[in-house]
């Protein structure tokens, strides 16, 4: 039996990892839940998989779970804390799908127990990767890719001589605005933002991947996971989300993976590695599908990719900074404060004033400075134009 902790179960990358994981109850042990408000569903997973613990990140949210696992058997918690504290409890292997930063520490409790991580939170590489990679070394863990593109380089990796990888090129579907005008975009509000041609996924990704952060973020966790070159991360628009990366070697050959845009390939491949196991995702009728399609992403419509470049050019402290401007901008966004090309702007006005007062070239940043650097990156946004105006 596997053990298992799914953070982040009540959201969409968990919901899908709850549905696989009881498909297959002879194979699996879950340990812990967390979530958050949706305690509901919580306490129903909870129930469903017969976990030892379930922990909600809010405080006021614990009666509520405390009252419907009542007689349940099963422990409850509240707090940033207690979610750490469950993240730390012998498991082989945690799935990390809280959304944004709020999944680095977790993350880290997890990999100090020397769990199998997997990562679907992008945000832990981006802010922090060598950090991990340095703490999954100490403590023997092991890191698997979930996010799509990157377990797809993953797996054209299995087998090959890393030193022949000349490449590796993440595909984007361009998202909800792919064929909108480009002068049309300053107008687009949250509910156009929040819906995405391929995927079903949480609201926030969504609209990052309306903007390309979701983008951006990917190519900087490509880089930090695959211990790449930043000029060895490529994007490409493709439409369609069938290939979901190609990896590029020496020889010219280029391996791409292929697949249903659907969470459940790459969740169920992190559940049973280092097995392949039948999943319960659609096959692809290659005829059916008749063509595919690539273009190259238009920087004017996509800035995130740009400061993607500079991030990882930057180093240092810049990737905690800029996921935490970008996490700023979103919900400025969503309330409406700023419109959706402005989001770039807030980040790139905290990425400079951050650069200039020497805040971000830090080497070898450790936990507290990368923390540091979130929560200045989150105040400095706050005093930016845009959103003092
Ligand atoms: N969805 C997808 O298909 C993909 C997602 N990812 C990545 O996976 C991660 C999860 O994404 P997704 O499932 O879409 O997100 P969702 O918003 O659907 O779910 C987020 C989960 O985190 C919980 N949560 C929210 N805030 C906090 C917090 N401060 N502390 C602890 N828990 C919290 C939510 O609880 P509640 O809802 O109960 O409040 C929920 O369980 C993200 O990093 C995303 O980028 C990567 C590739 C694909
Ligand atoms: C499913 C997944 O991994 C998402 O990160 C996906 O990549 C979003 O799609 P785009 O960012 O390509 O629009
Ligand atoms: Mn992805």
């Amino acid at each position: 039996m596997k053990r298992v902790t799914i953070l982040g179960a009540t959201g969409s990358i968990g919901c899908q990892t709850v549905e696989l994981i009881e498909a297959a109850p002879e194979r699996f042990e879950t340990v812990a839940l967390t979530g958050g408000r949706n305690v509901a569903l919580l306490a129903d997973q909870a129930r469903r998989l017969g976990a030892k613990i379930a922990v909600t990140c809010h405080d006021d949210c614990r009666a509520d779970l405390e009252q419907r696992l009542a007689g349940s058997g099963i422990e409850v918690a509240s707090g940033d804390a207690a979610i750490a504290e469950a993240a730390a409890r012998p498991a082989d292997l945690v799935m990390s799908a809280i959304v944004g930063a709020a999944g680095l520490l977790p993350g880290f409790a997890a990999i100090r127990q020397g769990a199998t991580l997997a990562l679907a939170n992008k945000e832990t590489m981006v802010a922090a990767g060598p950090l991990v990679l340095a703490e999954a070394r100490a403590h023997g863990a092991t890191l698997l890719p979930v996010d799509s593109e990157h377990s797809a380089v993953f797996q054209a990796l299995v087998g090959e001589d890393r030193g022949a990888v000349e490449r590796v090129i993440l595909t984007a579907s361009g998202g909800a605005f792919r064929d909108w005008p480009l002068e049309q975009l300053a107008t687009a509000t949250p509910e156009q933002a929040a819906t995405h041609p391929n995927w079903a996924m949480g609201q926030r990704i969504t609209i990052d991947s309306a903007s390309m952060f979701n983008k951006a973020l990917e190519v900087i966790e490509a880089k930090e996971l695959f211990d790449l070159r930043s000029d060895q991360v490529e994007v490409v628009v493709h439409p369609e989300s069938l290939i979901h990366a190609l990896v590029g070697f020496n020889d010219g050959a280029l391996m791409a993976h292929m697949g249903a845009p659907d969470m459940r390939h790459a969740i169920g491949y992190a559940l049973n590695w280092p097995e392949r196991r039948d999943l319960p995702v659609a096959r692809l009728d290659l005829a059916a599908v008749g063509s595919m399609s690539f273009r190259a992403p238009d920087e004017a419509r996509y800035p995130a990719l740009r400061l993607a470049r500079r991030v990882m050019e930057e180093g240092g402290l810049a990737g905690a900074a800029f996921n935490a401007a970008k996490e700023a901008a979103l919900d400025a966004f969503l309330d409406r404060r700023i419109g959706f090309m402005q989001m770039a702007q807030v980040v790139e006005q905290v990425l400079d004033t951050m650069s200039r007062a020497g805040a971000l070239r830090v080497d070898s940043p450790g936990l507290d400075a990368v923390l540091g650097a979130d929560a200045e990156a989150r105040a400095r946004a706050a005093r930016t134009d845009l959103l003092t105006a």
